[in-house]
């Protein structure tokens, strides 16, 4: 059976066409037999022939009248230029072979007196009509729609011609050509234009198989054994010279077989197709339905169902049918009735079809709830009740892969990278993230294998060891470097796990990884930030401890000696001061580039802060002589590097170290002592003069004990009141007694009076200072009040140390201080040294603004030592000046310091400060200070410090 939208080619597989075409292909032979073997056929009486005749051409014209209804009918539904046309020309072809049948010799008269010509005409006119049509019948051209006025103008063509025959072929015979003259037989205008019918069928044979490719609405072979059959026919109707003659029936009733061939391809054709088709359709359905997982129902908008269609396999198909008859909403779940309802009334109202309407039936025994989909169309042409289909489809599976699908995707879109190979290690799928960190999209890297993302960087056997964690236990995570797109190198932390199928066959590799290139650079950073000076990024005292560690355990196994190096920088305060801590800054980076030039690649230069520098060097030899020689010339390379002129923005300078080494050979010393061995010895080379080098030697063990038994000591002096105040008078040009400076001691119980030169540093360093310091300040004060009370206005001055001077809170503390003793602010002297001021002096000038408006006085210490600066005098509130003792104790015979003590003087003279001479021993020192103008003095000339009885 030929598909309906197939195009129907000309196939002669048709059984009963086939052989009708073969008895006309004989029939064919036999009619022509006669004529090319010469034979005159017998001539059938005419008595018999006219009933005969008018039997087959009654039979033609009812075909040609059924014709033209059945095809009208089916124009009118659906009309194209074919059926317009064959509607039309049959109409004509049913008039004219009416009229041909009437008009026949032996009827009676048609209109006028019947002659053989009359009706030979007419059938002229319907035979070519009836070939032209079929011509045109053929043509994809006639598939083409048309409408009611072309059908109409195109019957009133046809009523034209049939009228205008009769007219030409009734009342003017003689104004047509001859077609039969009696005796003689046909003309050979009739044989010309039978000719001529023949040749137009022959043209629509050819277009047949032309076109035959084409659909059509037609019987094809149907339609070409009646344009065959139309060729016998008029073959016939040339050869025949007796009306009456056989060849003249054969002709007759090959026509009408021509008929019946033309009816079942045209008429037949479209009445049975559709019918045919209808018949496809149900079966198509019914087989569609019984394919189809859907339980269909029948509803009518009471919700009354009416038909129910399911899979006899279907686990609802028994419940559902008992349902027929009931009420939706009495036999299913509320849920269920409601949305069904939901979606009939959206198809109402679409004259349609309504969405897919989901929910969920919660089935008790169930372990999840069953999903449904509910779709309504309305059913055509239903009753008073609308009526629709439901189709109800379980999608709860469907559901459930959505659900995981999307749970896939969603895990799949995360912000670590996730790579898909097979087993073959090819690239079948990656996610967005892993093109974001790689640079690679998925286009580009499926198909691809891993290693193209290989940086390079790690060797075969990091990879035999990937892969055999791999076989062994289907995962492996850790860092590895890959490379992206734009060739950067990058680190990343990778899981890497084996997917397997039942067999244990790897099916797939997972990879997922992130980018840790700002992991890893935030760790260097807090690694640089704390193990490595910030300035010189050399190693700071953290990383430098743990190195002296693993040095020491490294000698202890090789007896091998290593030196520790303590490098300070001499007098490196003088170029922060003069030219700033920029300068200072550089001169300290320039230093360590130029230190680690010197050194080899297995000694450490750390820089634990400020202007000290630490190196450990490792002697490789375990002879001690041997490595105290190698010690020595590294510390004077290093020594001499040091001396080099600095380049410091166009400024050259200068500046000499100061170091100290000591030298190990094992763990036996702990680190710290270690360090304060080298501490010492660079101490000991300061002591000597600087800009050289000292080792640890065991007399400075003694020392280092000392000092840290001090150290130990001096946590708990002040709260076994081991220090005193002792103090120094102060005299004017008089020789009176104006004041004293109060001067700590410390009565150490091992080592007797130390002197605060040995202790001050340490309580510096330690922090001692700030209760040490405050202490003496309330003694000092509770001194004053004293004397305040003994009815003397004697001042006291007291030291002040920078750890002092830098607290925030220093002004308070002092001022609590001077407060609760009660005395005149004015009675207190605090004592700065020079060196103090670098830092801050805007805060340090804030601070002693503050006190000095309490009307606490300030002296300048130690004048002539440091910079001198004018600076520091102008910008804080100054009222003394004491010149250093260094410069008074040889000033009457070294002419320098004679000079520095008159301009001292008299610069202080100018900045209306007084003038305070220490460490005045003799009595022509004091007088030369008289007559120099000097305002008060000092020293063992008029008492050494001591306690105040
Ligand atoms: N050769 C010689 N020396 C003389 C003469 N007259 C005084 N001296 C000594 O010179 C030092 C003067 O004190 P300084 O310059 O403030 O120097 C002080 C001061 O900077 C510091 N100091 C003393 N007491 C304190 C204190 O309570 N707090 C702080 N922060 N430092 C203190 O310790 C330093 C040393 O103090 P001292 O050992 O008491 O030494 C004192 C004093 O004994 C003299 O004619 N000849």
């Amino acid at each position: 059976m030929p598909k309906p939208n197939q195009p129907q080619r000309i196939s002669l597989k048709a059984r009963p066409i086939k052989v009708t075409l073969l008895i006309l292909l004989v029939m064919l032979g036999i009619t022509s037999m006669p004529s090319l073997l010469n034979v005159v056929l017998p001539e059938i009486p005419y008595s018999i022939y006219l009933p005969l005749h008018t039997i087959l051409e009654v039979i033609a014209v009812v075909l040609a009248g059924m014709t033209f209804a059945v095809i009208r009918e089916q124009a009118l539904v659906k009309m194209t230029l074919r059926s317009a046309v064959v509607a039309c020309a049959f109409f004509a072809i049913f008039w004219l072979d009416l009229a041909h049948l009437l008009s026949y010799k032996g009827m009676p008269p048609y209109f006028n007196e019947n002659t053989a010509e009359k009706a030979i005409n007419f059938w002229l006119v319907a035979r070519l009509l009836g070939a032209t049509t079929l011509c045109f019948v053929v043509l994809p051209l006639a598939d083409k729609r048309t409408g009611l006025k072309q059908y109409y103008a195109m019957l009133t063509a046809a009523i034209t011609l049939v009228l205008a025959c009769h007219y030409w072929f009734i009342l003017h015979p003689e104004a047509i050509p001859r077609t039969y003259i009696e005796g003689m037989g046909l003309t050979q205008f009739k044989i010309v234009t039978e000719y001529s019918v023949i040749f137009i069928s022959a043209v629509t044979i050819y277009l047949i198989i032309l076109y035959r490719h084409f659909q059509r609405a037609f019987h094809a072979p149907a339609l070409l054994a009646a344009v065959v059959t139309t060729i016998l026919s008029e073959l016939c109707f040339t050869l025949y010279n007796q009306l009456s003659d056989i060849y003249n029936i054969i002709g007759h009733l090959l026509k009408l077989v021509s008929y019946l061939f033309l009816y079942r391809a045209l008429v037949y054709e479209t009445l049975a197709a559709p019918y045919l088709q209808l018949v496809r359709s149900k079966a198509e359905l019914a087989a569609t339905l019984s394919a189809t997982p859907d339980i269909l129902l029948d509803v009518d908008q009471n919700g009354v169902l009416h038909r129910v269609h399911s899979r006899p396999d279907s686990n609802m198909s028994i419940a559902s049918t008992h349902f027929i008859g009931s009420n939706t909403k009495d036999v299913l779940p509320q849920n269920i009735a409601e949305t069904m309802l939901k979606a009939m009334n959206q198809a109402a109202q679409r004259k349609g079809c309504s969405d897919a309407y989901q929910c969920a039936l919660n089935d008790a025994n169930a372990a999840a709830p069953i999903w449904f989909q509910i779709i309504a169309a309305i059913k055509p042409n239903t009753a008073s009740l609308q009526r629709f289909i439901l189709s109800v489809r379980d999608i709860t599976a469907q559901k459930n892969l959505h659900a995981s699908e999307q749970l896939n995707a969603l895990a799949f879109h995360t912000r670590e990278a996730i790579m898909i190979t097979d087993a073959e290690q090819r690239i079948i799928r990656v996610n967005p993230a892993f093109t974001d960190i790689t640079g690679y999209s998925e286009a580009e890297i499926v198909g691809q294998n891993p290693s193209r993302l290989s940086s390079g960087l790690h060797d075969k056997l990091f990879y035999q060891r990937l892969w055999g964690a791999l076989k062994e236990y289907d995962v492996w995570s850790g860092e590895i470097y890959n490379r992206r797109k734009n060739g950067e190198v990058f680190p990343e932390h990778v899981i890497i796990n084996a997917l397997k199928d039942n067999e244990g066959q790897v099916t797939h590799y997972i990879a997922s990884f992130n980018d840790i290139s700002k992991a890893k650079a935030d760790q260097q950073r807090i690694h640089r930030l704390a193990f490595y000076d910030p300035l010189t990024h050399l190693p700071n005292r953290r990383l430098l401890l743990d190195k002296i560690v693993d040095t020491q355990s490294e000698s202890q196994r090789n007896g091998q000696f290593a030196a520790l190096f303590f490098i300070d920088l001499d007098h490196f305060k003088r170029l922060n001061d003069s030219l700033g801590h920029s300068f200072g800054d550089e001169l300290l980076r320039q230093l360590a580039d130029r230190l680690q030039l010197t050194i080899r690649t297995t000694d450490i230069l750390a820089r634990p802060g400020g202007d000290e520098f630490i190196l450990l060097a490792k002697l490789q030899t375990t002879d001690q002589t041997a490595a105290a020689l190698d010690a020595q010339i590294l510390g004077n390379k290093v020594l001499e590097q040091i001396r080099q002129p600095y380049m410091l923005k166009n400024h050259q300078y200068n500046i000499t170290a100061s170091i100290g080494i000591a030298l190990f050979n094992d763990s036996s010393n702990g680190v710290d002592e270690l360090m304060s061995s080298a501490d010492l010895a660079m101490y000991h080379s300061k002591e000597s003069g600087r800009n050289q080098l000292f080792f640890f030697e065991p007399q400075m063990q003694q020392k280092l004990k000392q000092r840290q038994k001090m150290e130990q000591g001096l946590k708990q002096a002040l709260a076994n009141e081991q220090f005193h105040v002792y103090y120094q008078p102060k005299v004017n040009t008089l020789g009176h007694v104006v004041g004293y400076e109060a001067l700590i001691r410390w009565q150490h119980p091992e080592f007797g009076l130390i002197s605060p030169d040995s202790f001050i540093p340490l309580a510096e360093s330690t922090g001692l200072i700030i209760d040490i310091g405050s202490w003496v300040l309330e003694q000092a004060c509770e001194q004053i009040a004293k004397f305040s009370a003994q009815g003397e206005s004697l001042s006291i001055a007291v030291n002040v140390s920078q750890r002092q001077l830098t607290r925030t809170d220093f002004a308070e503390l002092v001022s609590t201080i001077v407060v609760n003793s009660g005395i005149d602010p004015s009675l207190l002297e605090l004592e700065i040294t020079e060196s103090m001021l670098n830092d801050d002096l805007e805060n340090t000038r804030q601070k002693l603004t503050a006190l000095s408006q309490l009307g606490i006085t300030f002296s300048l210490d130690d004048f002539g030592t440091g910079y001198s600066s004018l600076y520091y005098l102008q910008k804080l509130p100054m009222n003394v000046l004491k010149i250093d003792q260094s410069f008074v104790r040889e000033f009457l015979t070294q002419e320098t310091d004679y000079a520095i003590v008159k301009t001292i003087v008299a610069m202080a003279k100018a900045l209306s400060l007084k003038v305070v001479a220490e460490g005045v021993e003799e009595q022509e020192q004091y007088e030369a200070l008289v007559a120099l103008e000097c305002d008060f003095f000092q020293g063992y000339l008029f008492g050494k410090p001591s306690p105040l009885s």
